[in-house]
C-alpha cells in the first residue's frame, strides 16, 4: 500500500512538473505536436511507470536476495543438488537472449506505432465535422485504419520475433525441480540426504525460479520504461522560453505599438518562414496583415504572442523585447482572437470569466451583451450556466467566436491578435461579429489577419506578406493605386463580387 502511495504520488509529482513544463516552453510545441500525442504522454506513458515505481523498485531487493539465499543454502545442503537445481539458467539465458534480441529497435517501433494510432484516432474524431462535409470519410478513415494496421503489424512482428525465445525461456522456468529431483532422490536413496534435507531440496528450487521469473519480467519492463522515461525527459528538458520571471515587470511606453526589426524565423523543420520583416503596428491603429496562403501571416501573429522567438532580429512591445517581458505580462498586454474558439469544461459563464478570473456576473453579462452573445446563450435551457460541453456542440462557429470576443473584451488587453476568417460564417452570423470586433477594437492595437475588404480598407495600415517579406505598406487608397499584389487582390474581390447566381 505504501508503495502505491509513493507511485501515484510520484506520478502526480511528474505530471504537474510536465504540464509546468508546457507552460514554460513556447507554445509552439503544442502546435507542432499532434494533440494526441502529448495526451498519449501526459496521461497513459506516465501511467505505465506505475508498476515500476510500486511494485519493480519495492520488490528488487526481495526478487535478488530470495534466489540467492536459497541456492547458497542448497550448496550448503548438497553442492551436486545446488548445480542440478542451476540446470536451467542456461536455457533461460538462451531463452532470454533470443527474445532480447533487436529488443530496444523493435519497442521503439512498437511505441511510436502506438502513439501515431492515439494522434490519428485524434485527428479522425476532431474531424469528423469537416470530414463529413468534404465526403472524406472512406480517405480519412483509412489513413487511421493504415496506422491501425500498422499498430497491428509492429505487435504482430514483436510476438513474432519473441515466441521462440519467450517459450524456450518460460519452459525452462517452469521446469526448476528438472535435475533436483532425479538427482536428490538418487542421494536420499544412497543415504548421503535424510528427509528434511530431501524436502528442502525438493521447495527451494520452486522459489528460486519464481523470483528469477519476476526479475526476467521485470527487467523486460525496464526496456519499456527506458524510452518512456526519454520521451518524458525530452519535454521536461524542452528549452524554456527565456523570460524574466513574472515578478520583473517590463516598463512597457504606451506610445509604442509593436515593432519589428530584421525579424528572421524557420520552424524546427529548418527552412526559413520569414525573411527580415520590418514594421510597426502602432498603438491604437489597425494594422491588417494580407497576403496569399502560405505567406507567413499567421506566423507573425504566434511570433507576437511569443509562440516562438525569433531566429533573427528583435520584437518589440512598447519599446521593449518582447525577451525581455515576463510571459505573464506579455499575456495580459495581449488577447488573441481566431476563429477556432475553445470551449472548456465548466459552465458557459466559466469560459468567458477566463478573459479575467475576477469578474463579476454583471461585468461578464455586460461583455457578453457587447459581443453580441448574450440573446444566444439565454436561448439555451439553462442560460449562462449551460454545461460549455453539451452546448458547445450546439453553438455554430460564429457564436463561439463571439464568445471569443466577450473574453476578450472582458480581458480589456490594450492589443488585439485577431484572426478574423469569417469565410465559414453565415450572414447573420458576419453581421453580429462584425459589430462584436468594432466594440473589441475600438481604440486598441489591432493586428489583424484580415480576410474582408472592408476591414482590409478601412485598417489604418495595411501591410502586404509575400512569402515571407513585407512586399507592400500603405493604407488602401495608396496601394489600391499601386501595381502589385493588393491591386491584384482588390481585382480578384471584385471580380467574385460581381458573380452572379444566375
Ligand atoms: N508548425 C509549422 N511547422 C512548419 N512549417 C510551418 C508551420 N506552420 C506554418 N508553417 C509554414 O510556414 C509558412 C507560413 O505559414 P503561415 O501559416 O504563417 O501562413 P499564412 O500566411 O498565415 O497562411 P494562411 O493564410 O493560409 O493561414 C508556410 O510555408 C507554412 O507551410
Amino acid at each position: 500500500m505504501i508503495s502505491h502511495r509513493i507511485a501515484f504520488k510520484a506520478l502526480r509529482g511528474l505530471r504537474l512538473a510536465l504540464f509546468d513544463r508546457l507552460s514554460q516552453i513556447p507554445q509552439g510545441y503544442l502546435v507542432e505536436n499532434p494533440i494526441g500525442r502529448v495526451r498519449t504522454l501526459l496521461v497513459d506513458r506516465v501511467s505505465s511507470l506505475e508498476d515500476w515505481i510500486a511494485h519493480v523498485m519495492p520488490e528488487a531487493p526481495g526478487r535478488l536476495s530470495v534466489p540467492l539465499v536459497s541456492l547458497i543454502a542448497l550448496f550448503v545442503i548438497d553442492w551436486r543438488v545446488g548445480f542440478a537445481a542451476r540446470a536451467p539458467v542456461p536455457l533461460v539465458i538462451v531463452g532470454m537472449g533470443i527474445m532480447m534480441a533487436g529488443y530496444e529497435s523493435r519497442m521503439y517501433l512498437w511505441m511510436g506505432s502506438k502513439a501515431a494510432l492515439a494522434a490519428r484516432a485524434a485527428e479522425y474524431i476532431q474531424g469528423i465535422p469537416v470530414i463529413k462535409a468534404f465526403l472524406q470519410e472512406d480517405a480519412s478513415f483509412s489513413r487511421y485504419a493504415k496506422s491501425a494496421l500498422l499498430y497491428q503489424d509492429t505487435t504482430m512482428a514483436w510476438w513474432k520475433q519473441s515466441w521462440l525465445g519467450s517459450g524456450v525461456m518460460n519452459a525452462a522456468m517452469n521446469s526448476p525441480l528438472l535435475a533436483v529431483v532425479p538427482v536428490a532422490f538418487v542421494l536420499y536413496g544412497a543415504g548421503e540426504l535424510d528427509i528434511f534435507r530431501l524436502a528442502l531440496c525438493l521447495t527451494l528450487p520452486i522459489g528460486i525460479l519464481q523470483h528469477v521469473f519476476a526479475i526476467v519480467h521485470n527487467f523486460e519492463l525496464f526496456q519499456m520504461v527506458v524510452p518512456i522515461w526519454d520521451e518524458i525527459t525530452t519535454l521536461l528538458r524542452y528549452p524554456a522560453l527565456d523570460r524574466p520571471s513574472a515578478t520583473d515587470r517590463a516598463e512597457l511606453d504606451p506610445q509604442q505599438g509593436v515593432s519589428f526589426t530584421d525579424v528572421h524565423f524557420s520552424y524546427t523543420d529548418g527552412l526559413e518562414v520569414l525573411h527580415g520583416v520590418n514594421f510597426t503596428a502602432e498603438p491604437g491603429q489597425v494594422t491588417a496583415l494580407v497576403g496569399p496562403s502560405g505567406s507567413g501571416k499567421s506566423t507573425i501573429a504566434r511570433l507576437i504572442a511569443s509562440f516562438w522567438d525569433a531566429d533573427q532580429g528583435s520584437i518589440t512591445l512598447g519599446g521593449v523585447d518582447l525577451r525581455q517581458i515576463p510571459l505573464d505580462q506579455l499575456m495580459e498586454e495581449i488577447s488573441y482572437v481566431s476563429q477556432d474558439t475553445y470551449l472548456f469544461e465548466g459552465t458557459i459563464r466559466d469560459n468567458i470569466r477566463l478573459g479575467r478570473p475576477d469578474a463579476t456576473d454583471e461585468e461578464i453579462e455586460a461583455a457578453s451583451r457587447a459581443a453580441r452573445c448574450h440573446d444566444f446563450i439565454m436561448k439555451l435551457p439553462a442560460g449562462y450556466e449551460a454545461d460549455a460541453g453539451e452546448a458547445g456542440g450546439a453553438l455554430s462557429g460564429g457564436e463561439r467566436q463571439r464568445i471569443s470576443i466577450a473574453r476578450a473584451l472582458l480581458k480589456d488587453a490594450p492589443i488585439i491578435l485577431l484572426d478574423e476568417a469569417t469565410s465559414s460564417v453565415d450572414p447573420e452570423n458576419e453581421h453580429e461579429i462584425l459589430r462584436a470586433l468594432d466594440e473589441l477594437t475600438q481604440g486598441r492595437t489591432v493586428i489583424s489577419i484580415a480576410h474582408r475588404l472592408s476591414t482590409v480598407a478601412d485598417a489604418d495600415q495595411i501591410l502586404v506578406i509575400d512569402d515571407g517579406r513585407l512586399v507592400q505598406t500603405g493604407t488602401h487608397d495608396e496601394l489600391a493605386g499601386t501595381e502589385g499584389i493588393y491591386a491584384d487582390f482588390l481585382a480578384a474581390r471584385r471580380r467574385a463580387a460581381n458573380w452572379s447566381m444566375a
